[in-house]
């Protein structure tokens, strides 16, 4: 079933005079359940198109639809927040917190469903990738970088969003644990029916993905 839909979407920049284009009328349709990876050379616009895709940016032309609700109508913030879980090369942890409590933070900031104490579902979620209690109670900057990606995966699980866009998620990381990483995400696909769309150089990550999908020319095509 599609979760996410991009309709016609186009996105250049200023550049002296001219305006570049960027995303050229792309049109693409994600799935649950799916594992997509999405390559493309430097500078063809691959973080552009994860920003568009996932509201932090508005596309100049087109329409992003997530389950067929326009997401300027949902409002992007809304979208964004509800919706969507971002993981970045960078963790974006908050270093001086525990593991748990970056959890925790980002289950009180987003959902209102959840009633509180989130801290023992915290765990719980850490424990599911490998980060057990002693772990998850640490310093993230005590973590290594692999944990430290695990701990940001399970934050943005807490939320219970069904869409997650990946960056380099193992941009800095060695090669075991680059597959450890994907295997996770390659899970959340097809264990939990999430769709996963993940931007990478690796042709290895992307030989794990469900649907490869190469940016040229402004327009996403699979790659058979
Ligand atoms: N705010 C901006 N203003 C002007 N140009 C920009 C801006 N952001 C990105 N660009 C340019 O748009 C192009 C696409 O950038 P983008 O970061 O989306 O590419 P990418 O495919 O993710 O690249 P990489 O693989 O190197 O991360 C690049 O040439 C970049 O320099």
């Amino acid at each position: 079933m599609s979760i996410l839909r991009l309709e016609n979407i186009s996105y250049g920049y200023i550049d002296g005079n001219n305006k570049r284009m960027i995303l050229n009328n792309l049109d693409y349709t994600f799935e649950r359940g799916k594992f997509y990876s999405i390559l493309g050379p430097s500078g063809s616009g691959k973080t552009t198109l994860l920003a568009i895709a996932g509201g932090l940016e508005k596309a100049q032309e087109g329409n992003v639809y997530f389950e067929g609700k326009n997401v300027n109508d949902i409002g992007l913030g809304k979208y964004r927040r509800n919706n969507l879980s971002f993981v970045f090369q960078q963790f974006n942890l908050i270093p001086y917190l525990t593991a748990v409590e970056n959890v925790v933070n980002v289950m009180e900031i987003t959902n209102n469903q959840v009633p509180k104490p989130h801290y023992t579902t915290a765990l719980n979620l850490l424990d599911q990738f490998g980060i057990v209690k002693t772990k998850a109670e640490r310093s993230i900057y005590k973590l290594s970088g692999g944990e430290q990606q695990r701990v940001a995966i399970a934050r943005g699980l807490a939320t219970n969003v069904d869409l997650i866009m990946a960056d380099e998620p193992t941009g800095n990381l060695d090669t075991a644990t680059e597959q450890e990483i994907i295997k996770i995400l390659r899970m959340l696909a097809k264990e939990y029916n999430k769709c996963v769309i993940v931007v990478t150089h690796s042709d290895s990550i992307a030989g794990l993905s469900d649907i490869q999908l190469k940016l040229v020319e402004g327009k996403l095509t699979e790659r058979m």
